[in-house]
């Protein structure tokens, strides 16, 4: 019997726009401090299911259970309050333009947790860009930082409030091979340090081979493979997941 937490639980989960039956009974087991991997390509319904996650979207049917609880039925404060541990890290870093690296930082932080001294926040602060290896960058404007960079900082700022989970928005698009390597590292390294569970969601299976404990392929509204790299991709026999490794390339 597997013994380990279960973080979130997915269970024959169902939703449809109108005539478009995007999800069709996904399941999901996604255990505490596990990097899972979820691919698909566009449309597949990846967005969908992640704002099911988090409340934005309601499920037709099925359950979505997310640290213990079903999030379709949490009141507005309780939802929140479950929003605050889910760590949201966008494809675009997401940093205003008009703050600095520190003001960028803080802001989520003075927001949402009261009675912090200045101190304290700027300890906080200090460590998380610390821990994504940048802390020269505090006075920088995002405009000032490479693609990577960005990507670092958008980290950092998701990390402040301490999420238990952390949600990755194809954390590599866009980047050159190289910096890939790195920002695939850095998932790794944040979920060691602050015992992070995570999604990362992502159509490059080089950061999908390199950050994920289970792969996850969503295909035809459910996830049709489900284990590690090795277990789905070298023997895919879907026609569809084998060119999905077929038209990759795999560094390692
Ligand atoms: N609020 C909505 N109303 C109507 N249709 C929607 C809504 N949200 C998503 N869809 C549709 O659901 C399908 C799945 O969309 P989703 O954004 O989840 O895809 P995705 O797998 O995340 O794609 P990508 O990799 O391109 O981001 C799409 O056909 C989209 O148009």
């Amino acid at each position: 019997m597997d013994n380990r937490e279960k973080v979130v639980v997915v269970r024959d989960l169902y939703k449809s726009f109108g005539d478009l039956d995007v999800l069709e009974g996904v399941d999901l087991d996604l255990h505490r401090e596990e990097n899972l991997v979820v691919l698909g390509r566009s449309g597949t319904g990846k967005s969908v299911l992640i704002k099911i996650m988090v409340g934005l979207l309601r499920q037709d049917s099925g359950t979505m259970q997310v640290l213990g609880k079903e999030v379709s039925k949490l009141p507005l404060k309780e939802l929140n309050a479950l929003r605050l541990k889910i760590g949201f890290s966008f494809q675009n870093s997401a940093l205003y333009d008009s703050m600095t690296v520190r003001e960028n930082m803080e802001f989520p932080l003075v927001r949402n947790v009261k009675n912090l001294t200045k101190k304290e926040i700027s300890m906080r602060i200090e460590e998380l860009l610390e821990a994504v290896g940048l802390p020269q960058s505090i006075n920088q404007m995002p405009s000032e930082l490479s693609g990577g960079q960005k990507k670092r900082i958008g980290v950092a700022r998701t990390l402040v409030l301490n999420p238990e989970i952390m949600l990755y928005d194809e954390p590599t698009a866009g980047l050159d091979p190289i910096t890939c390597v790195d920002i695939n590292n850095l998932i790794n390294e944040v979920r060691e340090r602050y015992k992070t569970t995570s999604i990362v969601i992502t159509h490059d299976l080089a950061c999908a081979k390199q950050t994920g404990d289970r792969m996850a392929v969503l295909l035809d509204g459910k996830f049709k493979a489900m284990g590690t790299f090795e277990e789905v991709f070298p023997r895919a026999v879907d026609e569809r997941i084998k060119s999905f490794y077929d038209y990759n390339f795999i560094n390692s």
